[in-house]
């Protein structure tokens, strides 16, 4: 059916040197939570489910694998171009194989939704960082739908086998983490129950399930719950309607050419088509209050969600205090958000960041050494991230970057290094490839010395 997602044999050590002004224009890939989502909706309707601007990174791509293995057709039909024959909600086959889920906890969890609801068992696994990642908070609320695991590694972790319910039930459950990766999971077990199925939580977190499922056609209602947070009901037993799913730029892989462009003098780069979903977007808002220049060319709808045209220019950035709720939005920049602060006048104190710790890698552990490694102080305290910043320019550089298999640190152990005098040497740049896979012919093309 599809490219492999291929398997990660060898470790590719990079070096990013200090690089002049980057200059042009980029689009950035596919998003990576609107790729897996566009795949198990059309696995989900009943009908062909049309894609355009994929991501085809390692993740999203063994997540069509793990489609194609529960009965749909997926078909490759260009770049970014592809086919999804959907089986309909209630009727999943049973795989034959194990469902292998590589380097990504979004693919992984959101099929354990889809898998809970249906009356198929089902062996996941994935790599090894994958294996280390905590799957009871989605096991949990299925348990309460009517899943059984059958098999699991300690702690209820990968490689596990999740026997879907018969007769699911519709639950109303409130999620103890802020996590789209869990309340998606719960939303697309529902969806084979009968009745609603309501998730409760507490900090609102990206939307793209519940909007796909309005957009496919469920009965989905979001009220605001709380100061921060949201209800989402869902009427279950739908028929799914096939409907064209266009891919909007990921905010958080044009968030490293972005950062990049503030940190090197005389660099402008104009970056097409990101999406501004105000559930994704912390990151710019953080990095404006620390002065950074970004333009807002164009605000438009493309495919349900909010896009803009961004203008980066270089900037001298100055420290700020980022609130704890503030995460949710920007959960995967904070890597980069280091990068910046550790190029910034004065001290960034990054609250509330336990949600880092489970992620590829303890990204909280990760990016404070990554930062020591370049020469600049970083502490942990308790939930929080401090980072004395060295002033535009001013990271000395000269360490190594320890990836921990973690795409994100090594794109921001990268950009990091292209803004020292030493230079940093990265460890491992081959799971890049899981979210961003031209990163590095694009950020040559741009004038980064990465190599
Ligand atoms: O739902 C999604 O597509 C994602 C949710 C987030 O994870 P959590 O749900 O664990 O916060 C995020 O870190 C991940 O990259 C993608
Ligand atoms: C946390 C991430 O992804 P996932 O949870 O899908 O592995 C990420 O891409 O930063």
């Amino acid at each position: 059916m599809t490219p492999d997602p291929g398997s990660h044999a060898v470790t590719r050590p990079v070096t990013a040197r200090r690089s002049g002004p980057l200059r042009g224009q980029i689009r950035a890939p596919g998003d990576k939570s609107v790729s897996h989502r566009a795949l198990i909706f059309g696995l989900l309707a009943c009908g062909t489910t049309e894609i355009a601007g994929l991501l085809e990174g390692a993740d999203v791509l063994a997540t069509a694998r793990a489609c194609a293995a529960l009965g749909a057709k997926v078909d490759r039909l260009g770049e970014g171009r592809w086919r999804v024959e959907g089986v309909g909600v209630g009727a999943l086959l049973a795989p034959t194989d194990t469902l292998d889920f590589g380097n990504s906890g979004t693919g992984a969890r959101l099929m354990m939704g889809v898998v809970a609801g249906h009356p198929v068992t089902a062996r996941f696994d994935g790599d090894a960082s994958l294996r280390k990642r905590p799957m009871k908070r989605v096991l949990d609320p299925l348990a309460l739908v009517g899943a059984r695991v059958l098999e699991s590694a300690e702690g209820g972790r990968l490689p596990l086998v999740l026997q879907g319910a018969r007769e699911p039930l519709p639950v109303t459950y409130e999620t103890p983490v802020p996590s789209a990766q869990v309340k998606s999971a719960v939303l697309l077990a529902g969806l084979a129950a009968p009745g609603e199925t309501t998730v409760i939580e507490r900090e609102a977190t990206r939307d793209h399930t519940e909007s796909m499922l309005a957009y496919f056609g469920a009965d989905v209602r979001v009220v605001p719950e709380g100061a921060h947070g949201r209800r989402i009901t869902l009427i279950g037993r739908p028929e799914l309607r096939p409907a064209p799913v266009r891919v909007p730029a990921d905010p958080s892989s044009a968030a490293f050419p972005l950062v990049a462009a503030l940190l090197l003098k005389g660099s402008k780069l104009a970056i097409e088509g990101v999406m501004a979903n105000p559930l994704r977007n912390g990151l710019v808002v953080t990095l404006r209050e620390m002065g950074a220049r970004i333009e807002v060319l164009d605000e438009r709808r493309e495919g349900g969600e909010l896009v803009e045209d961004l203008v980066v220019q270089f900037s001298e950035l100055a420290g700020v205090e980022v609130p704890a709720e503030r995460a949710p939005s920007m959960i995967d920049e904070y890597p980069i958000l280091a990068v910046a602060a550790a190029n910034a006048r004065g001290v960034t104190r990054m609250r509330g960041l336990s949600e880092l710790k489970v992620k590829e890698s303890d990204r909280l552990a990760a990016v404070a050494d990554m930062l020591r490694a370049a020469g600049v102080e970083a502490q942990i305290e308790g939930d929080d991230l401090i980072v004395e910043g060295k002033g535009p320019g001013g990271v000395p550089g000269g360490g190594t970057v320890v990836t921990h298999m973690d795409h994100r640190i090594a794109m921001s152990g990268l950009v990091l290094g292209l803004a020292t005098d030493a230079g940093m040497a990265v460890d491992d740049v081959a799971f890049i490839a899981t979210s961003f896979p031209d990163f590095l012919p694009l950020m040559a093309g741009l004038g980064a010395e990465i190599g």
